[in-house]
């Protein structure tokens, strides 16, 4: 079947469908990643995105029931150039149309997905849409400016509607399920705690009823900023208990001690990114999935830790005084890299 991938600014490539036949909308972001895809379309923080994979050959090894990062694909759509069609793992369940088509996703394949990059790399992330109904650009793109003005919370129809309990015999760690990945929760799994995964909007009051030893705030979708009534309750959890963000966590950690947020050109969506541990020197290869950054320098009672070695965006910081670590990048990346597993052990060293 035919398809069409819009742009907002006009600029379009044709290619095929696959998956739900159907239209889709969102901002359209790359991923650099070679491996992982399966995690990329279930990762939460993708709600509202179109993800266009750069790796030449995705499906390879087709969809299975064990690498998911939630209980359901929260991308908008999927752009790649060629689609794998028969899969060779020994852990396979289905090939990448049969994925897509039972969960609903719109895909397109056959798209030069360098040109697209480059396009993107040049004039940033844009809105756009698939569609394999109609091939009239000037309607669609009469559709896609209605799609974009819809206001959503991409975090309420992510996070969980009540708590979630996963018993451990180690430290109590509550979970500000922003749209928190599976291998976060694993992680602290790993290490024996006992976790409470708790709705994004709860109150300082269903928090620390929980009697947590910790707090970690997690990965999102959408722009921090949005998030007001998130960041009053971040504020009032300063100084109570020990705190982790990560990536959307992080951005609202920040935002909660006095900083600012801001769009990057196109977002870090890949798993080689470079971090530099400003304390010791070292570099690690890290997982990134972010469209917004955090300002430098916002208050003087914080430590920046870690900075991206391609662009010097903020990665990391430490709150001087108080049991607070944040992180942009992901500890938890599965695939990979694992080198950045040791912020858990850091946490865990707070409480
Ligand atoms: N993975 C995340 O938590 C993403 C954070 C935020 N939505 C951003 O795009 O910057």
């Amino acid at each position: 079947m035919k398809s069409v991938l819009v742009l907002e600014d006009g600029t379009y490539f044709t290619g095929e469908g696959f998956g739900h036949k159907g239209e889709a909308f969102g901002e359209i972001v790359f991923n650099t990643c070679m491996t992982g895809y399966q995690e990329i379309t279930t990762d939460p923080s993708y709600n509202g995105q179109i993800v266009a994979m750069t790796y030449p050959l995705i499906g390879n090894y087709g969809f299975n029931h064990l690498d998911n990062e939630s209980y359901k694909p929260h991308i908008q759509g999927f752009i790649v150039s060629e689609l794998c069609d028969y899969p060779s793992n020994w852990r396979c369940g289905m090939n990448a149309d049969k994925y897509f088509e039972t969960n609903n996703i719109t895909g397109i394949k056959g798209i030069d997905t360098r040109a697209l990059t480059q396009y993107i790399r040049k004039f940033g992330s844009m809105f756009g849409m698939i569609s394999s109904e109609c091939g009239n650009i000037d309607i669609l793109l009469e559709k896609l400016k209605t799609d974009k003005e819809r206001k959503r919370n991409l975090v309420m129809e992510v996070t969980t509607k009540i708590p979630v309990y996963k018993p451990g015999p180690g430290k109590r760690i509550a979970i500000l399920d922003f749209g928190v990945k599976n291998n976060i929760v694993k992680a602290l799994q790993d290490r024996d705690c006992y976790i409470c995964i708790l709705p994004a909007f709860s109150t300082l009051d269903e928090i620390m009823k929980h009697e947590p030893d910790g707090i970690l705030l997690s990965n999102g979708p959408g722009d921090p900023m949005e998030l007001l009534s998130v960041k009053n309750t971040v504020q009032s959890l300063l100084g109570l208990k020990p705190i982790l963000g990560i990536c959307l966590g992080h951005q609202l950690l920040g935002i909660a001690l006095g900083g600012t947020t801001y769009k990057l050109k196109f977002g870090h969506h890949g798993g080689n990114h470079p971090v530099k541990d400003l304390t010791t020197g070292r570099c690690y290869i890290t997982s990134q999935n972010h469209n917004y950054a955090l300002e430098k320098n916002f208050s003087d009672d914080i430590t920046i830790t870690h900075v991206n070695i391609n662009d010097d965006t903020t990665e990391g910081f430490r709150h001087k005084y108080m049991p607070i670590l944040s992180v942009q990048y992901h500890p938890e990346a599965s695939p990979g890299p694992q080198d950045s597993a040791y912020i858990f052990d850091e946490f865990l060293k707070l409480l």
